[in-house]
């Protein structure tokens, strides 16, 4: 039997339809837009074209996108001072600096100098630590905070599910890991030096592959019934010379024949990201304004 693919598109459109509800309520409450800025330092094309689908995503939305694009060679001392510029503007609500940064940049520094309350990525330390001790102002890093919206949509009620998570960054697997321990799974953190890594991943209800290697969960690894995640978004070469395609950390055709759900790539965790994107900078609007974000965002 083949796994309910889930549907990531669908349930991004629902999010940002609702954050565009609470922006407009926002607008109106405050007599202000939400505002979100933007930097992009470099001109990596994928980041590009990132910042420009966020942009679009915020403009749909009614929400403002201020954007600063600054080329590579900019210095570390400049970024941090529009950091600074931003932090202390009262109509930027949130602050994304677009990553990688080019390699004489410290991403780690530069996303600590971001005002917590305005880190709409969820990247900064004090985040990260609101997230580990359960702290309600956590801005939640957006691809692990979509990772969860699907899971809790497609499964209900997590409690008490063995989740494996296949990765450990700052942005993804920790953060995932921490998320799904608060909804009071049995969480395992699964790595590059983890034993026997497939008997592993074939105990899990529920797997997250987020480790950028093209398809390397296999669909052996996968418990029979298993919720699937695949956090990966690998450009791999295509049939056609020159051509390329997406591939997943997951290789799907195998993983759908024993999984009882599964996200694509594309259509999968890729969109929720930007979704979520919107609900945090709508969230930090509103807290910033002394105001509780609306039920349900
Ligand atoms: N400051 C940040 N930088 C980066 C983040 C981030 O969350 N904050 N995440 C990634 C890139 N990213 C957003 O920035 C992102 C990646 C992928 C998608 C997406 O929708 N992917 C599609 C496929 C797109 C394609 O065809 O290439 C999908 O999976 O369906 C959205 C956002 C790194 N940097």
């Amino acid at each position: 039997m083949s796994a309910r693919r889930i549907d990531g598109k669908a349930a991004a459109a629902e999010v940002r339809a609702s954050a565009g509800r609470a922006a407009a309520f926002f607008r109106a409450t405050t007599g202000r837009a939400v505002g979100l800025a933007t930097v992009l330092v470099g001109e990596d094309p994928a980041s590009e074209v990132y910042i420009r689908s966020k942009r679009a995503a915020c403009s749909e939305a009614a929400m403002e996108s201020l954007h600063h694009a600054l080329p590579a060679e900019t210095s570390e001392a400049d970024l941090l001072a529009l950091v600074a510029r931003l932090n202390a503007d009262p109509a930027v609500d949130g602050i994304l600096v677009q990553l990688p940064l080019p390699p004489h940049m410290d991403a780690a520094r530069v996303i600590d100098a971001i005002d917590p309350d305005k880190d709409v990525d969820g990247f900064h330390v004090v985040n990260a630590g609101r997230l580990a001790v359960g702290d309600p102002a956590a801005l939640v890093p957006c691809t692990p905070l979509g990772c969860l919206h699907l899971l809790k949509a497609e499964l209900g009620d997590l409690s008490g599910k063995h989740a494996v998570v296949i990765g450990r960054s700052n942005i993804v697997g920790k953060p995932m890991a921490m998320l799904l321990l608060a909804e009071s799974c049995t969480v395992t953190i699964a790595h590059s030096r983890t034993r026997d890594l497939p008997a592993l991943a074939r105990e899990a209800d529920i797997l997250v592959a987020a480790v950028g290697r093209p398809e390397m969960v296999r669909g052996d690894w996968v418990k029979p019934g298993a919720t699937v995640i695949d956090v990966g978004i690998n450009r791999v070469a295509g049939a056609e010379p020159g051509k390329t395609r997406l591939v997943g950390d997951v290789a799907y055709a195998e993983a759908e024949r024993q999984a009882g759900a599964i996200t694509p790539v594309p259509g999968g965790v890729g969109p929720m990201t930007i979704a979520m994107l919107l609900r945090n900078t709508v969230v930090a609007a509103h807290r910033r304004q002394g105001l509780a974000p609306p039920e349900g965002l």
